[in-house]
């Protein structure tokens, strides 16, 4: 019989209203489990019970180890990880950067707490189940499933607040709907990186949007509090106004690690133009993070700074995503 362990971590999914206070976290994984296929042998515990917006990179790292331990023993078929959706992109991401073993890890949760009536967890657990169940999944690293719709989890990023389907942006592997799994594609995957040491729980790396009459000076002050990364959530295809080239110079002369994303939820960093744009941003030394939105930007960058790893190879790493002229899959039908 096939077997998939389900870690719970909280978020929506296992939220109750608490009188005057809002949803909160608070089911065990084990109450979750009513809607789920009696004809997978499913296992689960509780890794944490929280909200994911109060997640810290401890226990994103926490998670990420539950998630190697388990994959790596051989009784399990699958993983699922419930998890609240407001950074399920970030730990997906981290677990898809480590993750060495073929058995697939199926994040999910709800965008409507356990006890509305039109709770949607029930259906997306059940769905992640089958997901993680079905053999045609393995080797698909870290997903994404929700409201029947199976993403990688590079790339994909929550893009409405309420919507029952709030991710978009990674490559659609997938739908399951009723039981019944229809795959689209196979993820292209980047080499497997070390897993995150305790290091990685203090390696400080931040993120500077970048807007109209946006202060470049908020990156010195960065640099005086000690951060080891800055990831530019830039505009466009990655630029930023007056004062930014001299302000990345400065970092990157105190020893800063600088990567030039977008605010743009689609599409890649492209250096395009000059006078203070992407082309004299790269040549101050950011580093173009390709298609990799800011949030796992800062996921990458962070792993690697924790491993010790420094100039040019954590450039080397961000070339991986550096063009959207390669794919993030390979469609298995080419029609859908
Ligand atoms: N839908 C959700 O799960 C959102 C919730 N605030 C969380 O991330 O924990």
């Amino acid at each position: 019989m096939t077997t998939v362990k389900i870690l719970g971590t909280g978020g929506t999914i296992a939220s109750r209203a608490v009188d005057g206070h809002g949803a909160v976290a608070s089911e065990p994984v084990e109450n979750l489990l009513d809607g789920v296929d009696p004809e997978v042998t499913v296992r689960s515990r509780d890794v944490m019970t929280t909200g994911s917006y109060r997640l810290t990179l401890r226990d994103i790292r926490l998670i990420a180890e539950s998630v190697l331990d388990e994959a790596a023993r051989p009784e399990h078929d699958g993983i699922v990880v419930t998890h609240g959706t407001d950074t399920m992109e970030e730990t997906a991401f981290l677990v898809d950067l480590v993750l060495a073993e073929r058995v697939p890890v199926v994040f999910t949760g709800a965008q409507r707490s356990a006890d509305a009536t039109d709770t949607d967890g029930p259906r997306n657990l059940a769905d992640a189940v089958h997901t993680a169940a079905d053999p045609r999944t393995q080797n698909w690293g870290a997903v994404i499933c929700f409201d029947g719709e199976i993403r990688a989890a590079t790339q994909t990023a929550k893009m409405h607040t309420l919507a029952s389907a709030p991710f978009a942006g990674g490559a659609l592997l997938g739908r399951v709907h009723s039981g019944r799994l229809s795959p689209v594609a196979d993820p292209v995957r980047r080499a497997t990186l070390g897993r995150p040491s305790a290091e990685f729980d203090t390696t400080r790396v931040d993120i500077v949007p970048i807007y109209p009459g946006s202060d470049p000076e908020l990156l010195d002050l960065l640099v005086e509090r000690s951060t080891q990364g800055i990831v530019l959530a830039g505009t466009g295809s990655g630029n930023a106004g007056a004062g930014y080239v001299e302000a990345v110079q400065r970092a990157r002369a105190a020893g800063v690690v600088v990567a030039l994303s977008t605010r743009v939820p689609y599409g890649p960093v492209v250096p395009i133009y000059g006078n203070g744009g992407g082309v004299d941003l790269v040549a101050a030394g950011a580093i173009p993070t390709g298609a990799l939105h800011p949030f796992q930007a800062r996921m990458l960058m962070a792993l690697l700074l924790s491993h010790g790893v420094r100039e040019p190879d954590v450039a080397a790493a961000f070339a991986a995503d550096a063009t959207d002229l390669k794919p993030s899959c390979t469609p298995q039908h080419p029609s859908e």
